[in-house]
């Protein structure tokens, strides 16, 4: 039998702390050696701050060990140049530059030459739309141009936060068919609430619950768990929210969880 590879990322224990306030409690994950690994669970379960923590960009405490090195001390500068690459949910792009411009900012000195060709195989659409201001771009292309930007630098990880949200269907296949060939490429973390796209995509998932790890484990035996997926992800086996899913009490909407378009 072949051994397991070992995790490319492995996070223990995270904790973040902003204002005061317990934001994450101890998250454990593991993002696998290869393709997509899936960041899950309802609406300020944690998901972000989870990344944003990874990443350095919130203060933390715990393990993050990429490739058995601890980073959990190191900036996010430095992180950058150790090979992750990241997404924003907001995508980042600045608007008054052009879609080449923003790519040329992603470049790396010292990461090699830029895989411009392999974003431009992925992207057809940033290389016909290289001149035009990021800002009036759609959406889905302005996702597109944030993906692009994490591989132009032959990164070792991809984290991509919710790349679907907000998007069209048609566009949220485009985006998870860009995605699928990015993480033949390169390991994804993806958090995502569109199970569609996480059935298409994933093969392990982490799914976590007001600031802690609650599940593990391959992401096709969850969503075939119809109980499992209403009570970690508040949906029924429609992929909708059910009944007994919470009602938000914050100002963000309530669970948006969704089966539809991939
Ligand atoms: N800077 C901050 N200051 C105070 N509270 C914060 C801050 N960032 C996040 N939170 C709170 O931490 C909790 C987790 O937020 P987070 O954005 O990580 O959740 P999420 O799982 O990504 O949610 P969503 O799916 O809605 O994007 C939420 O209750 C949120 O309001």
């Amino acid at each position: 039998m072949t051994p397991t590879p070992a995790p490319l990322l492995t996070v223990r224990d995270l904790r973040v702390v902003i204002g005061g306030r317990h934001i994450l409690h101890g998250v454990d994950l593991e993002v696998a050696a290869s393709g997509t690994t899936a960041l899950l669970g309802r609406n300020g379960a944690g998901k972000t701050t989870t990344v944003r923590g990874i990443l350095g960009l919130v203060p933390r405490t715990g393990s993050v060990l990429l490739a058995g090195e601890e980073t959990v001390r190191l900036t996010t500068y430095a992180l950058v140049r150790k090979g992750i690459g990241y997404a924003p949910e907001d995508r980042g792009v600045f608007a008054a530059l052009t879609v080449a411009e923003n790519l040329r900012l992603a470049e790396r000195p010292g990461a090699g030459e830029p895989a411009y060709d392999l974003v431009y195989e992925l992207f057809p659409e940033l290389k016909l739309r290289a001149r035009q201001a990021a800002g009036t771009l759609s959406g889905g292309q302005q996702q597109m141009v944030a993906i692009a930007r994490t591989l132009l630098n032959g990164n070792r990880l991809i984290i991509a936060d919710e790349p679907t949200k907000g998007l069209a269907p048609k566009v949220v296949t485009e985006v998870a068919q860009v995605l699928e060939r990015a993480a033949e490429a390169v390991p994804v973390l993806l958090v995502e609430q569109n199970l569609a796209v996480v059935r298409r995509l994933a093969r392990h998932c982490v799914v976590l619950a007001d600031g802690r790890t609650a599940h593990r484990g391959p992401a096709a035996d969850l969503l075939a768990d119809a109980e499992a997926a209403r009570r970690l992800l508040g949906v029924g086996s429609t992929g909708r929210p059910t009944a007994g899913a919470p009602v938000r009490t914050a100002a963000r909407p309530a669970a948006r969880t969704t089966e539809a378009d991939a």
